[in-house]
Parts: C-alpha cells; sequence; structure tokens
C-alpha cells in the first residue's frame, strides 16, 4: 500500500460502512442516484476519487455536485464534474464503480490500487470545489465527502447549496482563471454578472412581450432564479425588461420538491404543474430538481396544452444561431449541427434536416454523448426532449467569432449578438436558467409569440411509458443503434417490428434506463390513439416475455 493517505483513509472510511447486503451501485447516465440513506459510504468513495482525478490532471480542480436532480425528495445522488466543467471522463466510471462498492475495510487498499492503476502521484495538490441541491439529506452528505477530501489531504471549497450548471460553471472559471480567456470570475456573483451582461448585449434593441412565469420544481433553481433577477434589467426597460413570476419555489417544505411539478413532471405526463395559472398563450417555462433542464409550455385557448420541449428549444436555437451566423458572414468558416437522442419527436429530426437543412447526429441517451459529439462541431446544438442541452462553441468558432471584423452595420449587428450568445450559453452542460434567457431572447428578437413559435411544426403524437421489470440487465440495445434496437432479450426486437408495422408512421423502441429500475418505452405515430395501442400492446409483449438467463 503505498499511498501516503492510504492510512487516513481507512481511519476515515471506518465511519462510512457499506451497509451489508446493499445492492451493486453502478456510476450510471448521471452519477450515483438513490435513496438518499444507502449514500453516506458512496458519497465517501466519490471524495477519494475526485481527489485521485485532481492529482491526475495536475491539481486542476474537480466539481462534486450532491443531487438527485428529478427523483423525489428522499433521493440523493452524486456526480463528478471534470476540470472543464463535462461529466467525468467516461473510461474513469468504472473506478467509480468499484470503490463505490467496496466494503469499508476494504476501502484504503481499493483506494491506493486505483491511485496505482491511474498512476496518480500523491505529491501532487488536489482541489475539489462542491455544491449540493435543497435536498434536506445533501449537507450529511457533503461531510462525508469532506471527510474523504481530509483523508487525502485535498484542498476544498464548499459552495453550498447551487444548481448543478452553476457548480459546472465554478469548475471551469476555477480552472481557467489563468487563461487567456477565462470563462469567469470564480463566483456565484460571477456567473450571475456573466449571464446577465451577455443577456442585456443581445436584448439591446428588443424587450421580450407579456411575462414569464418559470416553475421552479419547489428546488434550488427558485433560490438562483430569484437571485439572477436581482442583475435584469428593470421590468419596463425597454432593453431585455421582462417580468418574471416565480412558482413553486418552496425550498421551505422539501418533500415537495418535484412534487407535482418541475420539467420532469411535465414532460412526461405532458401536462401542467400545479399551480399553472391556463390563461391562453401565457408563457411558462419549468426547471427540474437541480436547474439544468427547462421546458416551456402554453394553453392554447379550450385549455390545450401545448408543450415546447427540448426538440423546440433546440430548433430554435439552431434556427437562430444559424441565422446570425449567415448575417454575419461566418458562413463558409463555421458548421452547425443539431444532436439529439432517440426520444427526439420524429417531426423535429425531419424539420431540422428537411426544412433547416441541418445535419442531425443521433447518440444514445445521456448529456455526456450528445455533448460529446456536439464538440466535433464548430457550433453543436445539443438537447434531449426533456430539457436538458446546451449549445457549444468551438475554439475555433469562439476564435472566429470574437476576431470577426464585420463589414457593415449588418454584419456587425449579427456578430454583437453572436458574441454575447457564445456568454450567455452555458458551455459546460445544459443550464436551466441560461436556456431560457437564450429563449428569450429569440423570441423577442423573431418577435415570436409561443404561438408562433409552436406552428414552426407539429409534434408527432408521442408517449413515453415506464415498465418495472424483474431484472432491467436483461434488455440490452444493439451498439451504434442510438438505442433504438433490441438485441435481448433475444426476438423481443422482431415482436416489436411486426407490431409497430401495423400503425401509421409507428415508431417504438425499448431500454433499459439508466437512473431507473425500469425500463423505457417510447412510441410515436400520426394518430395518437396508434400511439395508446402500441404502447399498451408492447407492454403486454415485455410483462409476458419470460425472464431471460
Ligand atoms: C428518456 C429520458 O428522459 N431519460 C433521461 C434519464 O435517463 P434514463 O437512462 O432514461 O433513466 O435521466 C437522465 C439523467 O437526468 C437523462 O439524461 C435522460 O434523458
Ligand atoms: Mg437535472
Amino acid at each position: 500500500m503505498s499511498d501516503q493517505y492510504a492510512d487516513a483513509v481507512a481511519a476515515a472510511a471506518k465511519s462510512h460502512p457499506r451497509p451489508s447486503g446493499a445492492k451493486p451501485f453502478v456510476y450510471g447516465t448521471a452519477g450515483f442516484r438513490m435513496n438518499a440513506d444507502l449514500l453516506d459510504p458512496v458519497v465517501y468513495s466519490v471524495g477519494l476519487l475526485a481527489a485521485l482525478r485532481s492529482r491526475k490532471l495536475k491539481g486542476q480542480a474537480i466539481g462534486v455536485m450532491i443531487t438527485a436532480s428529478h427523483n423525489p425528495a428522499k433521493d440523493n445522488g452524486v456526480k463528478l464534474v471534470d476540470p472543464y466543467g463535462d461529466m467525468l471522463e467516461q473510461s474513469w466510471e468504472s473506478y467509480a464503480t468499484t470503490l463505490a462498492n467496496t466494503p469499508s475495510e476494504e476501502m484504503a487498499e481499493a483506494y491506493a490500487k486505483a491511485a496505482k492503476d491511474l498512476g496518480v502521484d500523491s505529491d501532487i495538490p488536489a482541489n475539489v470545489i462542491i455544491a449540493r441541491d435543497t435536498r434536506p439529506s445533501g449537507k450529511a452528505l457533503v461531510d462525508a465527502l469532506v471527510d474523504a477530501l481530509k483523508a487525502t489531504g485535498s484542498q476544498y471549497t464548499d459552495y453550498g447549496v447551487l444548481t448543478t450548471p452553476q457548480l459546472h460553471y465554478l469548475t471551469r472559471a476555477t480552472n481557467t482563471q489563468n487563461d487567456a480567456h477565462p470563462y469567469g470570475e470564480v463566483s456565484v456573483e460571477g456567473y450571475y454578472k456573466k449571464l446577465s451582461e451577455a443577456y442585456k448585449t443581445a436584448m439591446r434593441h428588443d424587450k421580450p412581450t407579456g411575462s414569464l412565469t418559470v416553475d421552479c420544481a419547489n428546488g434550488v433553481g427558485a433560490v438562483a432564479l430569484k437571485e439572477f433577477l436581482k442583475y435584469m434589467p428593470k421590468e419596463d426597460d425597454l432593453s431585455g425588461g421582462l417580468k418574471v413570476n416565480v412558482a413553486n419555489d418552496r425550498i421551505d417544505k422539501p418533500e415537495v420538491l418535484n412534487e407535482k411539478c418541475g420539467a420532469d413532471f411535465v414532460k412526461s405526463g405532458q401536462r401542467a404543474p400545479e399551480g399553472f395559472n391556463g390563461k391562453p398563450f401565457d408563457r411558462w417555462a419549468s426547471y427540474d430538481g437541480d436547474a439544468d433542464r427547462v421546458l416551456y409550455y402554453f394553453h392554447e385557448e379550450g385549455s390545450i396544452f401545448r408543450l415546447l420541449d427540448g426538440d423546440r428549444i433546440a430548433t430554435l436555437a439552431a434556427t437562430f444561431i444559424r441565422e446570425l451566423v449567415q448575417k454575419a458572414g461566418l458562413e463558409e468558416d463555421l458548421q452547425l449541427a443539431v444532436v439529439q437522442t432517440a426520444y427526439a419527436n420524429g417531426a423535429s429530426t425531419k424539420y431540422i434536416e428537411d426544412v433547416l437543412k441541418l445535419k442531425v447526429e443521433c447518440t444514445p441517451t445521456g448529456v455526456k454523448h450528445l455533448h460529446h459529439v456536439a464538440s466535433r462541431y464548430d457550433i453543436g446544438v445539443y438537447f434531449e426532449a426533456n430539457g436538458h442541452g446546451t449549445v457549444l462553441f468551438s475554439q475555433n468558432a469562439q476564435r472566429k467569432i470574437r476576431k470577426a471584423d464585420p463589414q457593415s452595420p449588418a454584419e456587425l449587428e449579427a456578430l454583437t449578438t453572436l458574441r454575447a450568445l457564445t456568454e450567455l450559453i452555458n458551455q459546460t452542460v445544459g443550464d436551466a436558467l441560461s436556456d431560457m434567457l437564450l429563449v428569450e431572447v429569440i423570441l423577442a428578437q423573431k418577435e415570436y409569440t409561443v404561438k408562433e413559435w409552436a406552428a414552426t411544426y407539429e409534434d408527432m403524437p408521442n408517449r413515453l411509458i415506464k415498465v418495472l421489470v424483474p431484472d432491467k440487465s436483461d434488455y440490452a440495445t444493439v451498439p451504434g443503434t442510438a438505442e433504438r434496437k433490441l438485441e435481448k432479450p433475444a426476438g423481443m426486437q422482431d415482436k416489436i417490428d411486426v407490431l409497430v408495422e401495423k400503425y401509421r408512421n409507428g415508431r417504438c423502441f425499448v431500454r433499459a434506463s439508466g437512473t431507473e429500475d425500469a425500463v423505457r418505452v417510447y412510441g410515436e405515430a400520426s394518430a395518437a390513439y396508434d400511439v395508446d395501442d402500441m404502447l399498451r400492446n408492447v407492454e403486454q409483449l415485455i410483462k409476458v416475455t419470460p425472464k431471460a438467463n
């Protein structure tokens, strides 16, 4: 056992025992997520890994976020953020999983082995920054994390209660503060200032119409939004003045987090949250529990609910950014693409390809996959249908946008807005607040009402359901199909294909969830009654399939 911290790791591990008989934990789509009561030893092990990761990356700061996002209040979770604000490099996930499943009495050995395998030099200083959402269990979990950081001689900063994207911002800002182009000031205030200044520039000639009401899922988004509003222009300001109503902000009642509200509730049920006023054409948005997702929606006359989901935000952003790039005379220089998952509504994909004539890529579920593909383009717009996404501007694109020499007042105008957008958009990860400001800028500049935005294309009727199965690991998709085809259980895909063929423009796929103990079934077709019938039949098929062995 060579690592100089191994003894301290062993001693501290005794206070964070792994309950016997606990199910194996897996670092999944969004880190570890489970009932908060089980998480203490897991978070301790994540602290150890954060220290190793920071040392491996020459002392750059690593972020640790304690959140379970849209899950119920009793759950919690933990995820690691890499130095530039993206998710933990995939090749390290297996180390996270191994450490999380190690009994406390073997922890020091497992830690030293990981350090050795990963070639970590324990003399390099480690630096970790921490934040948590509003869940009551978060505080004690931060204590477990800090125990690991102290045991490994790491420096740390605990930023308290923040949104997930704020922690991503701080991680990147910390690691770029000495660069030629720092990401921003290393403070939460710096985050608000960066966003508000970019918003004011982008809105310099425009004022949004009407008001915007934001359902904050009774979570941390309410804290961030209220603070941010202090940095916004006054409501009557002709440059960007906007009346924002904050709804579902009961962070004093932790048990109502995500309860009948929030982006996940709205998207999966295709219905408005509790507290919705139902006034026709009022503009509403919902965040999720850690404010990295946002969706818009409104009621048409007759109480018809119209959802403007992540696909809509992606198409709106791609349209607008492409127009700006053209107007700025940079069209030849900058290639733009949209990245989606199989859950994207087929009508949105068709619209991007046929009307916008832009390239669409489809990746497996989970933002880390979308982010990775989007980063290959000069400008990569990526969104999951559930509202999680952002726009990435490559270094090359940022340089060209910064250095371009406008040849006309119109080019200068477009460039000014484009430059503002590279600051307004949180390029580390999906960010409800930043994405919402982006949407507001676009709607105001294009003079779109929500009705006009919704009219750009018509969604295919669709539904997403969860089916409980004895063991979700019986379900596996064919690699390279972006999870659209099953290879396990054997023969099931053929049966699904036969079923789906019966419905006009039917599409349906089944995959195991990476965050819940269930399989998900997504379906869409030309007619809503066909979608319901198709999903009922596929659900039945899953229920009668004998357990694989
Ligand atoms: C269909 C769907 O919305 N799946 C969500 C959900 O993943 P699953 O692996 O499907 O459970 O949670 C992920 C983390 O928040 C999110 O990235 C993803 O989009
Ligand atoms: Mg979230």
